[in-house]
């Protein structure tokens, strides 16, 4: 599978395209396909010291790895981590060198009180390193009642989001707000990769479980190329 993605990418040479595959697969995957990027679905918020169980970013960098994904939902609801967990990470991924991809969304509760703008508002305002620039620093919006569910939201819900996002991080971080990457995540699919890559402020992807066979990936990179 990792080869015939690295083989779409390499054919589209203007776009990104990463692999985060689970902390002992990084190592194999850089090595296999050294020229297509591969990051991790977490990393540790220190440098050193004692902490079992845990993997530092440069540990990720020196093993080849470029981006860090940061307060994956899974991550939040799982393990407890709250913005200013999720900041530390970003902050420890940038140190180190690579791209944090930080994730925010709501819950389905949240979108059916009406509070979806403000929830992700607040979960920039607490997870965003004030020193990300668009070269480290990645958002991901990912409604949680999205991921693996095979809905999605709205192309108006989600202009409408990526429009706020973009406004918040324009407020957090000047100029550099603008360039951040803003991708979508949650059930994209090749049927629906182009409609919603299509969006304004929309910059990519974040796929889960299409991620994980060439068969769907391939055509979600195509889609993500216009
Ligand atoms: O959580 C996701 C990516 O990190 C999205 O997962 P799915 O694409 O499987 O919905």
């Amino acid at each position: 599978e990792l080869d015939a993605i690295a083989a779409a990418a390499a054919a589209h040479p203007g776009l990104d395209v990463a692999i985060c595959p689970p902390f002992p697969l990084i190592q194999a995957a850089v090595q296999r396909q050294p020229a297509l990027a591969i990051g991790a679905q977490d990393c540790h918020t220190g440098t050193s010291g004692a902490h079992t169980g845990d993997v530092a970013a440069a540990l990720i960098a020196d093993v080849g790895g470029r981006y860090a994904i940061v307060g994956h939902s899974e991550r939040r609801a799982d393990h407890g981590e709250d913005d200013a967990l999720v900041r530390a990470k970003a902050e420890a991924a940038i140190a180190a060198g690579l791209v944090a991809i930080v994730c925010v969304g709501e819950t389905e509760a949240e979108r059916d009180a009406g509070r979806a703008v403000a929830v992700v508002e607040g979960q920039l305002d607490g997870s965003v390193p004030p020193a990300g620039t668009g070269a480290t620093l990645v958002v991901a919006y990912e409604p949680v009642w999205a991921i693996g569910t095979g809905r999605t939201p709205s192309a108006g819900d989600v202009g409408e989001m990526h429009g706020a996002i973009r406004a918040r991080l324009q407020t957090l971080l000047g100029g550099e707000g603008a360039k951040v990457r803003i991708l979508y995540g949650g059930s994209v699919k090749p049927a629906n990769a182009a409609e919603l890559m299509a969006v304004a402020d929309v910059d990519g992807a974040l796929v889960g479980g299409a991620s994980l066979t060439a068969e769907q990936f391939v055509p979600i990179i195509a889609g993500a190329a216009g």
